[in-house]
């Protein structure tokens, strides 16, 4: 399988330089994070060459749609299926948007040749985690996780803090390939102080790094009917081996 050529970090970034910025609040948006010729051909592999699933979440049940083909959903029970989202969302937890897991791929040996796999290779490359390391200050960092996200009108995902246990996350990035966003298109990362307010909210800007500690509760709004295009990230957690 013929391998892309690697994905860069943008050669200016300056870490050290931000850790007080990051020690502030536990968290950061950090934009131009990749060059410009690494951030284009992610954003084209996410949109020509993804083999996206659905994922459906409420409490603690989880549902893997396939998006086409035999075993897709019908309209009808698609809607069906989205009303029974909100309302069992209503009480509690619950998410739907639409993923590819590419550490899953990864890890089990599944190379295809795919772009997405030199991201893997990138956020567990000694740039990548040196630049965690010198922003946060914490030499703990050893991996990275990554799965592809994609959040249509309709998606969401609600408070939560990225806590689980026994998978030693130290802090939560999100690397938005969104070429064009407007904050009214909803998909913003909220984060929620303890009376409930948004502290701060991050609109999912082309080529920024948003990265925070975990546990930390946050949120993603809801994409309205009007967002222009879907809401497109790499995703996961920086972890310990343990
Ligand atoms: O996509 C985002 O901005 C955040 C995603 C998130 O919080 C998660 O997947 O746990
Ligand atoms: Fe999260």
């Amino acid at each position: 399988m013929p391998q892309q050529a690697p994905l860069s970090l943008d050669p200016g970034l300056t870490p050290k330089a931000w850790r007080e910025a990051f020690a502030a609040n536990g968290r950061l948006h950090v934009p131009g994070i990749l060059t410009a010729d690494s951030a284009a051909r992610l954003h084209a592999a996410l949109t020509i060459d993804t083999p996206w699933s659905g994922v459906v979440g409420v409490g603690t049940k989880l549902w893997n749609l396939p998006l086409d083909g035999p075993g897709a959903l019908s309209a009808a029970d698609d809607a069906a299926l989205d009303r029974q989202v909100a309302e069992e969302t209503r009480a509690g937890f619950g998410f739907r948007f639409d993923n590819f897991r590419v550490s899953d791929e990864v890890e089990a040996g599944r190379r295809e040749g795919r772009l997405l796999e030199a991201a893997y290779d990138l956020l567990n490359g000694e740039a990548f985690l040196d630049f965690v390391r010198d922003l946060t200050g914490d030499p703990r960092p050893e991996y990275c996780d990554c799965q592809a996200t994609r959040y249509r009108p309709g998606h969401f995902l609600t408070e939560h803090d990225d806590h689980a246990d026994g998978k030693n996350r130290l802090y939560a990035y999100v690397l938005n390939l969104t070429p064009q966003w407007r904050g009214d298109w909803g998909g913003l990362l909220l984060f929620l102080d303890g009376d409930g307010h948004v502290s701060e909210g991050y609109t999912p800007s082309f080529n920024a790094l948003n990265i925070f500690r975990v546990p930390q509760k946050h949120a993603v709004s809801y994409v309205t009917p009007h967002a222009a295009g879907p809401r497109l990230s790499l995703t996961g957690w920086i972890r310990t081996r343990g």
